[in-house]
Order: structure tokens, then C-alpha cells, then sequence
């Protein structure tokens, strides 16, 4: 705990802290996005510099590829890694069955892709991220810049079908324009307040043609650690995987 830093980054430095000491050598770790995966990076970039510790990283954003770089840990992308032992990041909300909501900073889609090619999941995070039900968050949806407006009216569509109710549907901006994520693509904040099936939205939303990919973790994640103002950090395992375990490495039967 450090007496110049705020109790809410104490809290993330304190998850960050613990994070890291699940990174052994020779491991490809997957780097988070926020500013709690930045305590992360920060804590693995000692590391490597002060004990050697011989790891690649593959970052999920360009924001985490420049500071991994400054921190001095070797980045490769998620081709050149192939599959990852372990995947440590940030979360907007998650829920008892640690299902999550992120993307709050855009990052969601490099941040899924490179969680679920990954034996393992753990979610950092500070006590105001946990929920009963996802979905007081706004759920970002990552959509392409063509035929935005088209996109936005089948998603309230498609949201009105399935009785989920949309409070808004807002276009995240930047300044005066829209948002852009680090793929080139537009964002809409869904106002949902609770989600009642998380899974079902998601699969509904991902369906619907200009949608990249929904800010709903399913399954993905396998431990979460809160960490504390005080310095504390508690860690809660999920039980067995059901989707992205050891065994559904898809390159495995190619021999790696
Ligand atoms: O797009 C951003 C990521 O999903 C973050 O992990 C998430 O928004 C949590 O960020 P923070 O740690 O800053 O609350």
C-alpha cells in the first residue's frame, strides 16, 4: 500500500500485485487494458526487469503495447504467440458467476480474442466492479463505421424483440467525433440497467450485421481478484472451465 496513491488505485495495485505472481517463466501472457490492467503492466514490468523473468506479452490494445514497451517487456502479437498460458485484465463489471462486462475503454474486441485463446483468465479488480446482475454498466457493442445508423436501428430492433429494454442506445464520441477503437471501428454505449441473460444477449447481438463483437464476457473468465484500499487482495477461483480450457486449444492438434 502506498500512502501517495488513492484508496481506488491502492485497490488495483493491490489486484495487479497478486496477478502477477501467477506469471512464471516462459509463459505468454496476455496484457489487459485500463487503468487497473496499468498496474498490471507496471508490476510485471519490475519483474522482468528486477528478477529477469524471461516472459512474452501480447497486449490488447496500442495503449498497453506502448506501456509494456516502456516497461521493457518483449511483445509479440497474438500470431506470432499463438495461444497464451494466461491472460490478466480489467473488467467493468463482474457478476457471482464471473461473467463480465468490459470494453468501457474500447478495448474489448483484441481484449476477448486474446482471452479466449488463453488457458486461463484472471480478472483484476477493485470491490465497486462486483454486481449481483451485469448490466448497470452500459454494455458497449463495437460496430463498423459503415452503415452505422442502419446497425443501430436492427440492434434496438432486435433488443425490443427479445424484451430487453434499451433505456439509450448512444454513440460513444470523442471530443465532437465518434470514438474509434484501435480496429478503426464505432462503439454504442446500450443502456440496459440489468441483463437478465447475458449469454442469450450476447449471442443476439453478435448476430446482428455491422456488430463486431459486445462487451459481455461469458465464460471466459476463470478467477477474479479484488484488491482493497487497505493493500489486502482476495482471490476467488470460478470451477471448472467450460469453454476456454487447456484441452480446446485449437492449435493443439497442430502439434504445438
Ligand atoms: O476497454 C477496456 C477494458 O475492457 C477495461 O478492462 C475495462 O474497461 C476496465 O477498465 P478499468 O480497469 O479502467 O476500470
Amino acid at each position: 500500500m502506498s500512502a501517495d496513491l488513492s484508496p481506488s488505485d491502492n485497490a488495483k495495485l493491490a489486484a495487479a500485485k497478486r496477478a502477477v505472481e501467477f506469471i512464471e517463466a516462459g509463459m505468454r501472457v496476455g496484457l489487459g487494458t485500463g487503468s487497473t490492467a496499468f498496474w498490471m503492466v507496471k508490476c510485471l514490468g519490475e519483474r522482468v526487469r528486477e528478477e529477469g523473468l524471461n516472459i512474452v506479452g501480447v497486449p490488447t490494445s496500442s495503449r498497453t503495447a506502448a506501456q509494456a514497451r516502456e516497461e521493457g517487456i518483449e511483445i509479440v502479437t497474438l500470431d506470432e504467440a499463438r495461444w497464451l498460458d494466461l491472460t490478466i485484465d480489467g473488467a467493468d463489471e463482474f457478476d457471482p458467476e464471473m461473467n463480465l462486462i468490459k470494453g468501457g475503454g474500447g478495448a474489448h474486441l483484441q481484449e476477448k480474442i486474446v482471452a479466449t485463446a488463453s488457458d486461463r483468465m484472471i480478472v483484476i479488480a477493485d470491490p465497486s466492479k462486483a454486481v449481483d446482475h451485469l448490466g448497470t454498466f452500459p454494455l458497449p457493442v463495437e460496430v463498423i463505421p459503415f452503415g452505422r445508423e442502419a446497425t443501430r436501428a436492427l440492434i434496438e430492433r432486435s433488443l425490443r424483440e427479445q424484451d430487453v429494454w434499451a433505456r439509450d442506445v448512444t454513440l460513444r464520441m470523442s471530443g465532437d467525433a465518434p470514438f474509434v477503437t484501435d480496429e478503426g471501428n464505432h462503439i454504442f454505449d446500450l443502456s440496459l440497467r440489468r441483463i437478465g441473460d447475458p449469454r442469450e444477449l450476447s449471442l443476439m447481438l453478435n448476430q446482428v450485421p455491422g456488430v463486431v463483437e459486445n462487451g459481455l464476457f461469458i465464460d471466459i473468465c476463470d478467477c477474479v481478484i479484488i484488491g482493497h484500499g487497505d493493500g489486502r487482495a482476495e482471490t476467488r477461483e470460478r470451477g471448472p472451465r467450460v469453454l476456454h480450457a487447456e484441452a480446446d486449444n485449437v492449435f493443439a492438434d497442430l502439434g504445438d
